[in-house]
């Protein structure tokens, strides 16, 4: 799979109120990008807006991918919270996809994400019986079923304790490998761990900070990488 970047250019307003200034957003080819920044400077939005689904925004300026094809149908969004349907099944929420489409999913390729998320023995349950980090990797199996090039992550981890949530960000990077990926996060811990470019938005705009070197992810006791986390700390606390 060729994975084309991401590039929106423009200001951002909600009901004809501006919401972000002019920024210029770039998630670069097979690279993971993260996006910090203070609650309510308009991350999710952007995210929606790169999805598609931002009815309530205006962008006055243009989205594009980087290949020059059309966005529509190669973006993947795993929304904030899990979303899974709790009447389905975990197998029925990962291939919900194609039921939503009227299409025969692939039971073979659920079946084979399930085992690479460690829920092979759950398939026939109900989300509600599964612990916060088998919820968390029920919705990225269905977010891989769909097989985008481009994946959107909205605070993915936020939920989990910090063993699980180390887990998940190692399974998530081995299973999004060479995809671009723009992931919204709270903890600088996690960008530094997993960006390959790091952005932070707030009233001022979008500005792209330095990653930790090596790839990514990155060990999380190492020097480079924890050096990274406490910059990355200290500009959001200095932040209004
Ligand atoms: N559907 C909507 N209709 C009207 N306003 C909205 C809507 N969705 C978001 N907003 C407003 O847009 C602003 C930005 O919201 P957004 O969710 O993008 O911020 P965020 O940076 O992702 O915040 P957080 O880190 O808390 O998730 C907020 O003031 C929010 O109230």
């Amino acid at each position: 799979m060729t994975a084309p970047g991401i590039t929106l250019e423009g200001r951002v307003a909600i009901g004809g109120a501006p919401l972000i200034p002019q920024v210029r957003l770039e998630a670069g080819a097979g690279q993971w990008t993260c996006l910090l920044g203070p609650s309510g400077a308009g991350k999710s939005t952007l995210l929606r807006l790169i999805a598609g689904i931002a009815d309530e925004a205006d962008l006055t300026g243009t989205l594009s991918a980087t290949d020059g094809a059309a966005l529509s149908g190669r973006v993947g969004l795993m929304a904030q919270s899990d979303l899974l349907l709790p009447w389905l099944t975990v197998i029925e929420n990962v291939t919900l996809g194609a039921r939503l489409r009227g299409t025969e999913a692939d039971a073979h390729r659920a079946a084979q994400l399930l085992e690479e998320v460690g829920l092979a023995d759950h398939a026939g349950k109900r989300p509600a019986t599964l612990s916060g980090g088998q919820r968390q990797r029920a919705a990225l199996a269905r977010t891989l079923m769909e097989d985008r090039p481009i994946i959107l992550l909205d605070e993915p981890f936020s939920a989990l304790d910090a063993r699980t949530r180390v887990q998940m960000q190692d399974l998530t990077a081995r299973l999004l490998h060479g995809r671009t990926v723009l992931m919204v996060t709270h903890d600088p811990a996690e960008a530094a761990r997993l960006g390959n470019a790091i952005l932070i938005l707030d009233q001022d705009g979008l500005r792209r900070r330095a990653p930790a070197p090596g790839a990514p992810p990155r060990a999380v006791d190492d020097p480079a990488t924890l050096q990274t986390q406490g910059a990355l700390l200290a500009e959001l606390r200095s932040t209004p």
